[in-house]
């Protein structure tokens, strides 16, 4: 497993950041999502041991949260949200000394941060100052910084917030290769879903300090298995009345029917009736629901 959490709790004051957060995370790439104040970035610094927890266990690659925090910060690399650059320092001095930071010396962490830097396409910017930077090239500088003791997982916290819609694919597009080449785990957190849908295998859904719904995009996106859209050539709305009548709920949207099948009944039961009533079905398939539609509900907020 990459992460263990049992019933985390952190509160600030009255606020519960954690309340009792519990989930088991596989490795690859994961998503964090949640809206604004969901506790994903109490759970990151949980995790790397930046905070004191009130209560709970914790595990990163099988190491305790608690007793091993200095060895999970030398085994992960951690992209913070905020801006964590230090004037007059160019882009390989504040690489390098990041890998000095972690426990490399100082020859290896120069001579990594000049490959690093060539993978995040920093090359050619690596002698200027990093304020000098714009945006995009100040996040992939921090990712350098992170990735330069080749950890095995690195987080991210929120990688694209602020990025222009350039910046933000190259970054993304850094994710998947680190993730898919590299076979670097990743706990990206966001609360943008296309972002995690473009880079991440697994999602897990925070919202008020705990796990919502968590479970691989593809099957959390797989077909309702009762539900389906249907298109007939003629009246849909006539179509939907007959199908009520032998208790197929059928509900108008857009240019099909959304048909959900009572418990029993198979999809047998919408060609008869089509047959009956000299109703030709055009297509019929299963619904898929988006990841978002996954997110509000998981949420609790209607779709
Ligand atoms: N240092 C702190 N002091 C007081 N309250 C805090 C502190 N850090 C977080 N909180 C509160 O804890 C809750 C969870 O915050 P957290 O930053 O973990 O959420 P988040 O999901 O990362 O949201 P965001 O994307 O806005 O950072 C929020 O209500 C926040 O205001």
């Amino acid at each position: 497993m990459l992460i263990e959490l049992e019933e985390l709790t952190k509160t600030y004051g009255a606020i519960t950041a954690l309340a009792g957060l519990s989930t088991a995370l596989p490795e690859g790439a994961v998503g964090l999502l949640g809206p604004n104040g969901a506790g994903k970035t109490t759970m990151i610094r949980s995790l790397l041991g930046l905070i004191a927890i009130d209560a709970g266990r914790g595990r990163v690659l099988g190491m305790d949260i608690a007793r091993e925090a200095l060895e999970i910060r030398q085994t992960v690399g951690f992209v913070p949200e905020d801006e964590c650059l230090f004037p007059g320092v160019t882009g390989v001095q504040f690489v390098a000394y990041a890998g000095e930071l972690v426990g490399m010396g100082p020859r290896d962490a120069l001579q990594r941060a000049h490959e690093v830097l060539d993978y995040v396409d920093l090359g050619e910017a690596r002698y200027r100052r990093a304020e000098s930077y714009s945006t995009g090239m100040k996040q992939r500088l921090k990712i350098a910084s992170a990735i330069v003791h080749d950890p095995r997982l690195l987080i991210l916290d929120e990688p694209t917030n602020g990025m222009d819609p350039v910046g933000r694919d190259e970054i993304l597009a850094l994710c998947r290769d680190l993730s898919r080449a590299k076979g670097m785990n990743l706990l990206i957190s966001s609360h943008l879903l296309p972002d995690v849908e473009a880079v991440c295998e697994y999602v897990v859904v925070l919202g008020k300090g705990r796990v919502l719904a968590q479970g691989r995009i593809a099957e959390l996106k797989q077909a309702h298995d009762r539900q389906f859209e249907l298109r007939v050539r003629g009246d849909q709305r006539r179509f939907a009345g007959l199908l009520g009548a032998r208790g197929v709920r059928a509900e108008p949207v857009n240019d099909h029917l959304l048909v959900d099948l009572p418990p029993g009944s198979t999809v047998a039961a919408l060609w008869e009736t089509a047959e009956q009533a000299a109703e030709q079905i055009r297509s019929l398939r299963p619904r898929r629901s988006t990841l978002e539609e996954v997110f509000l509900r998981a949420l609790g907020e209607p779709s």
